[in-house]
C-alpha cells in the first residue's frame, strides 16, 4: 500500500501544487479492463443453417470465455476470493455474463433492433428464426431495448455486470462466504455511485437503482432458459450437428450436474 507521502512523491513536483493523490476509482479500472470485441470467424460463403449458426455462436462463445477468465482475474477483489470460489462463480455466471455483454452490444451498435454478437455475426429476424431459439433471442432483443428506453451508461452497464458475477451461488455456500459477500456488498454501492451520475435527485437515484436490479433479476430467468437450450444441444450435439469447443465442453459438463441437482442459488434483488 502506498502511503500519501511516498506516493506524492511520486507525483511530479510542481512548486506551490500539492496534486492530491486519489487511487483510481473502481470505474475507471472496470473500464481498463473491460474485454476488446471478439469476431466470430463466420464463415458467410455457407448457408446460414442451424447448426452452422449455432456451431459459430459456440465457437465465438468459448473465445469469449477466454477473455471474460482474463477479466475476472483482474477484477477489484476477485483476486481476494479463494481460488475455488472464482472458479464456481465464473462457471455458475458464464452465459449470464455472456447473455448481458450481448444485451450492450445489440444496444450500442443497432439501438437493439438487432442481436450483435460480434461484428462479423449480427442476428436479424431471419437469423433468429434460423437459429431455433426465436423466443430466446426475441427476450434477449427485449433486454437490449430496456437498456435503449432507460438509455443504460457504461458505467452501469460494467457495475451491473460484475454483481452478475456475484448473483450465483452454491446452495451450501462458497469456501469464503464473508469475503464474497464483502466484495457483493462494494458492487452494490458502485452501482448506486453510476446511477448517482446518471440521475440529478435522490428520487431519481433510487427509482433507476430500483428498475436496474429489476432489470439483474430478469436476466437471470431469461438465462435460466438459455441454459436449459444449451444443455439440450450440448447433450444432443452429434445429433444436431452442433460444434462445441473445448472450453465450452469443460464448463458446460461440470455446471450440468450441479445445475440439474439443484446446487446453485441464485441472488435476487426483489421477491418474485
Ligand atoms: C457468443 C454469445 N453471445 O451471447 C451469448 C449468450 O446469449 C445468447 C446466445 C444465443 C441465443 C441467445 F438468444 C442469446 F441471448 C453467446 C453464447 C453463445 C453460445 C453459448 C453456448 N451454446 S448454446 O448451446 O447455449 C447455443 C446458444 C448455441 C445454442 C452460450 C452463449
Amino acid at each position: 500500500e502506498l502511503n500519501a507521502s511516498a506516493a506524492n512523491a511520486l507525483v511530479p513536483h510542481r512548486p506551490g501544487v500539492v496534486t492530491p493523490f486519489l487511487p483510481p476509482s473502481i470505474c475507471s479500472v472496470l473500464e481498463l479492463i473491460e474485454p476488446e470485441e471478439v469476431y466470430s470467424g463466420y464463415d458467410n460463403s455457407q448457408p446460414d443453417t442451424t447448426d452452422h449458426l449455432l456451431s459459430s455462436l459456440n465457437r465465438l462463445a468459448g473465445k469469449q470465455m477466454v477473455r471474460m477468465v482474463k477479466w475476472a482475474k483482474v477484477l477489484p477483489g476477485f483476486r481476494s476470493l479463494p481460488i475455488e470460489d472464482q472458479i464456481t462463480l465464473i462457471q455458475y455466471s458464464w452465459m449470464c455474463l455472456s447473455s448481458f455483454c450481448l444485451s450492450w452490444r445489440s444496444y450500442k451498435h443497432t439501438n437493439g433492433q438487432m442481436l450483435y454478437f460480434a461484428p462479423d455475426l449480427i442476428f436479424n429476424e431471419e437469423r433468429m428464426q434460423q437459429s431455433a431459439m426465436y423466443d430466446l433471442c426475441l427476450g434477449m432483443r427485449q433486454v437490449s431495448q430496456e437498456f435503449v428506453r432507460l438509455q443504460l451508461t457504461y458505467d452501469e452497464f460494467l457495475s451491473m455486470k460484475v454483481l452478475l458475477l456475484l448473483s450465483t451461488v452454491p446452495k451450501e455456500g462458497l469456501k469464503n462466504q464473508a469475503a464474497f459477500e464483502e466484495m457483493r456488498v462494494n458492487y452494490i454501492k458502485e452501482l448506486r455511485r453510476s446511477v448517482g451520475k446518471a440521475t440529478n435527485n435522490s428520487g431519481q437515484t433510487r427509482q433507476r437503482f430500483f428498475q436496474l436490479t429489476k432489470l439483474l433479476d430478469a436476466m437471470h430467468d431469461l438465462v435460466g432458459n438459455l441454459l436449459d437450450f444449451c444443455f439440450y444441444t450440448f447433450r444432443e450435439s452429434q445429433a444436431l450437428k452442433v460444434e462445441f469447443p473445448e472450453m465450452l465442453v469443460e464448463i458446460i459438463s461440470d455446471q450440468i450436474p450441479k445445475v440439474e441437482s439443484g446446487l446453485t442459488h441464485t441472488i435476487y434483488f426483489h421477491k418474485k
